[in-house]
């Protein structure tokens, strides 16, 4: 392919600017890899630190963060704020007392992976006085006093400690993102922090269910136990510093929506990248990306390459593809080895994208946005962009969320490249002509405006917020998204007439880490006495594609698949595959030790051709969410082979979500009188029965329903009364 170079993103002049001294000031002597303060790794740290933009302004930013309640701080990609400003803080003493600081992130890969970063250059134990907490795993410890979290987790840690009392200061980084949780949880910090600066000025006593700015019923969300309000008395009696950061220039939004907060700008980055467009668009970026790798593989001098793709199909494809070129080329070309990450991929071997390649090796990684912002892939010197995201939308007027993909925005794209200019200079390909850049919106619409709420909803009705349609929002949605969102936790019975709460299962609802739906199911599905078969439901819902069919084994693939399928749909499929596994491992592997039974358990799925990344996260959520419903005392049972009373419980659960056979073969959804048609990839494609409950709604030219299971339509007025009553 032929390439436009079109300038680059220039480091800052001064990025080599001195430290003031105090950057690697009090850290501890070794770190968890037993290096010294003096040994070569540690010193290549402390000076990668010290050159950072953000180095050379630690006093003047601790002296902004001390006069202001409120900073928002914008600052290039790879300046260094989101490892750097956390450290200053605590050198600053802003933990001193037990107090902690809190950085929040978009995603959990961004948590874990900068938390690590930065226990090392503390040349601390990662869990002490560095951590990170993402749902499901979490490595703080008493003494963790520098914590990165996701912001989804901060919300969740809200409904314990409304006050968030154990804070000193809250980061939430990477603000641009305006992901749905970015969004309530700065609602919710402007609250906290006004609530906690209020009781400190005027001792007001604030233990009565008082109600602030936001309508959040504070004590009440406490509960009744008296000890813990006291002590909650005591600790909200500190104020709350708030730090707003982003890499673009949004900081007007946030300054307005934060009263006026003061907006400070760290110029600069560390190296520059090339930038690059083709001359002209491309039909098939997939292809384009490929030719792209091959490009850099053989032409360009050693570093590796990062390529940002929609999803776990496209970038499973890709993964073959190069394979299958790279076996074509001389044998002395081969040294490329190819590393996925994605949103689904289990944690450890997301890893595997940070671990350096083997020498004389170049590595490929192909990744979701899950790689756009926040993190450093050491050896990342190539970034290949084909301009394309896959994103939530959401129709509120039909109730219907799907993943499209669409072009990335401005703000998307120079994040991408930013990941090429790290460690040293680097190079980013666009793959499309640069006209079409200037086209892109600048940044990229909030999510809160594109996606379903109840999720969000549920949990601030959990903190005590009655007014939803009053809340604070940064910027609100659209007040039918709103109603329609409390419409349905109303018809999942997660509110009550009143719209408040429903006790227990409301409260049982938001205790879950699930969209409420699969957490009504998994309520539900104890009273119907199949709570071990929806558990391994939902589990396998939660990840993508378990099944894959490779072009040129398409017919071996189905053979082998055929043997899980249900006459009754996906789901009882899905849950005869996890079975299957787990019947296996059980079989085969009770002798062997964890590492060879995953990888008896790969040969297994490999010649069932289902996919054992899938699998094995399938199997994570399920210990997870276990843990979950088994703390909340909910009864654990099997239906057996009355798969009737797990189909009825489907009914009752999302039914929200049923279609009728039309006489042309497509289906009409009930709920959102959408057309659909069933997904070629599902067991009920050739057989397609009258009445039919979906999860999923994906829209490419048409409208495709999948992971689909039979059921009787009589089901739904008497299992879903509250909605089918209605209608009919
Ligand atoms: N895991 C890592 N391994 C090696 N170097 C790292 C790592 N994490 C960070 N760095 C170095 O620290 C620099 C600053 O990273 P940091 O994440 O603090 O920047 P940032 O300004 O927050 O960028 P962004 O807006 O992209 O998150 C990186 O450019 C890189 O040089």
């Amino acid at each position: 392919m032929s390439w436009v170079a079109r300038g680059s993103h220039q480091p800052n002049a001064n990025a080599n600017g001195n430290a003031n001294g105090n950057v690697n000031g009090k850290f501890s002597n070794a770190n968890r890899n037993g290096q010294t303060n003096s040994s070569p790794w540690r010193q290549k740290i402390a000076q990668q630190r010290k050159s950072l933009p953000i180095a050379s302004v630690e006093k003047r930013l601790i002296e902004e963060v001390r006069k202001n309640d409120i900073l928002i701080i914008v600052g290039e990609t790879g300046s260094g704020k989101t490892t750097q400003i956390p450290q200053f803080l605590f050198n600053a003493g802003f933990c001193n007392n037990g107090k902690v600081v809190g950085i929040t992130q978009p995603r959990r890969v961004a948590a874990v992976t900068v938390a690590k970063r930065v226990a090392d250059e503390c040349g601390v134990e990662l869990g002490q006085k560095v951590g990170y907490s993402v749902r499901f795993d979490d490595s703080t410890s008493n003494s963790t006093r520098i914590k990165y979290m996701t912001d989804g987790l901060l919300l969740r840690e809200a409904l314990l400690d409304p006050y968030l009392s154990k804070y000193s200061v809250i980061i939430v980084d990477e603000a641009h993102e305006r992901t749905v949780h970015t969004d309530v949880l700065m609602g919710l910090l402007k609250t906290v922090q006004l609530t906690r600066s209020e009781s400190i000025n005027d001792g007001r006593n604030l233990d009565n269910g008082n109600k602030n700015a936001n309508g959040f019923m504070l004590d009440k969300v406490n509960g009744q136990n008296g000890s813990f309000v006291r002590k909650d008395r005591r600790e909200k009696s500190s104020p709350l510093k708030l730090i707003i950061m982003s890499a673009s220039l949004d900081a007007r939004t946030f300054s307005e929506y934060f009263g006026g907060a003061k907006a400070v700008h760290i110029q600069g980055r560390q190296f520059p990248v090339d930038i690059f467009y083709t001359r002209y668009p491309e039909t098939d970026y997939v292809d384009a990306s490929l030719i792209t790798i091959f490009q850099v593989h053989l032409e360009e001098t050693p570093g590796d390459i990062l390529v940002f793709l929609t999803g776990q199909e496209e970038i499973e494809a890709v993964e073959r593809l190069i394979k299958e070129r790279l076996s074509k080329l001389p044998p002395g070309s081969q040294n490329l080895v190819v590393v996925p990450i994605y949103a689904a991929l289990p944690p450890e071997q997301q890893m595997r994208a940070f671990a350096p390649a083997p020498s004389g090796f170049r590595k490929v990684i192909l990744a979701t946005n899950i790689a756009e912002t926040s993190i450093t892939i050491p050896g990342i010197k190539y970034v290949i962009d084909p301009g394309l995201v896959k994103a939530r939308s959401y129709d509120p007027g039909k109730g219907m969320e799907s993943l499209i993909v669409v072009p990335t925005s401005k703000s998307q794209a120079l994040q991408r490249s930013g990941r090429a200019g790290r460690e040293g200079p680097g190079k980013c390909f666009r793959l499309y002509p640069e006209n079409e850049f200037e086209k892109l919106e600048d940044s990229t619409m909030p999510e809160i405006k594109r996606c379903n709420l109840s999720n969000v909803i549920l949990q601030l009705k959990a903190l005590g917020v009655d007014d939803i349609l009053g809340f604070d929002f940064i910027e609100k949605p659209s007040r039918t998204a709103i109603i329609k969102s409390l419409e349905q936790l109303f018809l999942l019975g997660a509110l009550t007439d009143e719209c408040q709460l429903s006790d227990p299962v409301g409260r049982q609802m938001a205790r879950l880490p699930l969209d409420p739906d699969y957490a009504k199911a998994l309520i539900l599905a104890s009273q119907f006495n199949c709570l071990e078969e929806m558990l391994i439901t939902v589990a396998m819902l939660s990840v993508e594609s378990i099944f894959y069919s490779p072009r040129d084994k398409y017919e071996e693939a189905r053979a082998a698949t055929k043997c899980f399928a249900s006459p009754e749909g996906d789901h009882i499929t899905l849950i005869n595959v996890y079975r299957a596994a787990a019947d296996f491992l059980e079989k085969r592997t009770m002798e062997m030790n964890k590492a060879k039974s995953e990888k008896v358990l790969r040969k297994w799925c490999n010649e069932n051709f289902i996919n054992s990344r899938s699998l094995r996260h399938a199997r994570d959520i399920h210990r997870q969410i276990q843990g979950h419903v088994q703390q909340m005392g909910l009864k654990l049972a099997s239906c057996g082979d009355d798969m009737l009373q797990f189909r009825r419980c489907l009914v009752a659960s999302f039914f929200l979500n049923a279609a009728m056979k039309q006489a042309d073969g497509t289906y009409r959804a009930y709920a959102s009188g959408q057309v659909v048609q069933i997904h070629p990839s599902s067991v009920l494609f050739r057989k397609k029965p009258d009445c039919i409950i979906f999860n999923e709604l994906i829209q490419t030219n048409n409208k495709y329903v999948r992971n689909l299971t039979r059921v009787d339509h009589l089901w739904l007025t008497e299992l879903a009364p509250q909605f089918y009553a209605v209608q009919n």
